[in-house]
């Protein structure tokens, strides 16, 4: 069987996530001198080295690999919570507690402290102490063990101030404190606030390469070496080994050094978007902090079903109202998807579609009503 050489993709007309970020030419030339040791057996140098180059960004004692943020996060929080009954909290648009299928409650027997910023944006000390639970001895209760904060949430950049009053609560009242750090890369770029100072706030971090960063698979955890090693025994237990991955974690180490240094370009592409949007009219959700735009998915009357549509007739991908944007994002991208932001904007207007309720987040509403 003849296997057909695939061209990498050029123009990157990609706005439904920032997931769909793919491997550059060096990264794929690399892989032919990636090592090939077995990583489960901790032999492999290629993973070794980056675990270590993420610890070290990040200000940590270890590193470890693994294959999604999900598994990711779901071994942080895993580890950190010992005993049932026990709960964490988080933003009620977590992606632990939205995205993650509830690993919380079949991988921690955890339950979840879901709370609305009362700001609208991001988790405040004063949300938080209002909705923890003490463990205080009543035998009605789950009590909080973690609080579980993302940076950037929906592109939002976490205030590196609120982080740090958190934290310090947390440790104070004999709480850990995790951070789904899967845009934690952009939230240094928008935020100018250095890796190792969010690094001192968490007793680990979930860093993904899969995204903005462009690696093709994985993430990394960082936190302490006895964290990491049970955090370990959670990947392996829950079919997260990995043999030879050398390959991948090359291909990610390349990706943070050539990469990372071009999503500014996301960022600044988003911005001009957003800009465009409050031209046209139409009304944005949340800011536009980092590299995504979430349009308002009631107060515009868009038709969800028509994001899609409009956007293939434009060559554009887009299917929710999040639009994405990454390193990759090309020119010509962005100037279709203003073609159709502005058929989108025309169509609502003579034609506006009336919801009964916001879809799922990330979701474009093709649902019956
Ligand atoms: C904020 C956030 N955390 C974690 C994840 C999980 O990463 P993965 O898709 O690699 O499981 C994602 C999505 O990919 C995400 O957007
Ligand atoms: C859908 C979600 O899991 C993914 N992380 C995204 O942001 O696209």
């Amino acid at each position: 069987m003849s296997y057909p050489e695939t061209p990498l993709p050029e123009n990157h007309n990609e706005f439904r996530s920032d997931t769909f970020t793919t491997p550059t030419e060096s990264m794929i030339r690399s892989v032919g001198f990636a090592s090939v040791s077995d990583s489960v057996y901790n032999e492999d140098a290629d993973t070794k080295a980056l675990e270590k180059k993420v610890a070290d960004i990040m200000g940590y004692e270890a590193g470890l690999y693994c294959v999604s943020g999900t598994l990711s996060n779901q071994i942080a929080l895993r580890s950190h919570l010992k005993q049932p009954p026990h709960s964490i909290i988080c933003d009620y648009r977590g992606h632990v507690y939205v995205h993650e299928a509830g690993g919380l409650a079949t991988l921690s027997q955890a339950m979840v402290t879901d709370i609305k910023p009362s700001n609208g944006l991001y988790l405040t000390l004063e949300d938080i102490v209002e909705r923890y639970t003490p463990d205080d001895g009543n035998i009605h209760a789950a009590p909080t063990k973690v609080v579980s904060l993302e940076n950037t949430l929906h592109g939002l950049v976490y205030p590196i101030e609120e982080i740090k009053r958190i934290s310090n609560w947390c440790h104070a009242n004999g709480l850990l404190i995790h951070l789904d750090g899967a845009r934690i890369w952009d939230a240094s770029i928008a935020s100018g606030v250095p890796f190792k100072e969010y690094g001192k706030y968490f007793d680990s971090i979930s860093v993904c390469l899969s995204k903005g960063v462009g690696a093709p698979i994985g993430s990394v955890l960082v936190g302490s070496e006895t964290f990491i090693k049970k955090a370990n025994h959670f990947k392996k237990q829950n079919g997260g080994g990995i043999r030879q991955c050398g390959m991948l974690c090359r291909m990610a180490s390349i990706a943070i050094d050539e990469n990372f240094p071009k999503m500014k370009q996301a960022h600044l592409l988003a911005k001009e978007v957003a800009d465009y949007c409050e031209d046209l009219g139409l009304i944005l959700e949340i800011p536009c902090q980092s590299n995504f735009i979430f349009l308002d998915p009631l107060k515009n009357n868009i038709n969800p079903s028509l994001l899609s549509v409009i956007g293939e007739k434009y060559n554009i991908k887009m299917s929710m109202f999040r639009l994405s944007f990454s390193f990759q994002t090309s020119r010509v991208a962005v100037d279709n998807l203003k073609l159709a932001l502005k058929e989108l904007k025309e169509t609502a207007e003579n034609n506006p579609y009336y919801s009964k309720k916001a879809f799922g987040m990330y979701q474009s509403g093709n649902r019956e009503e």
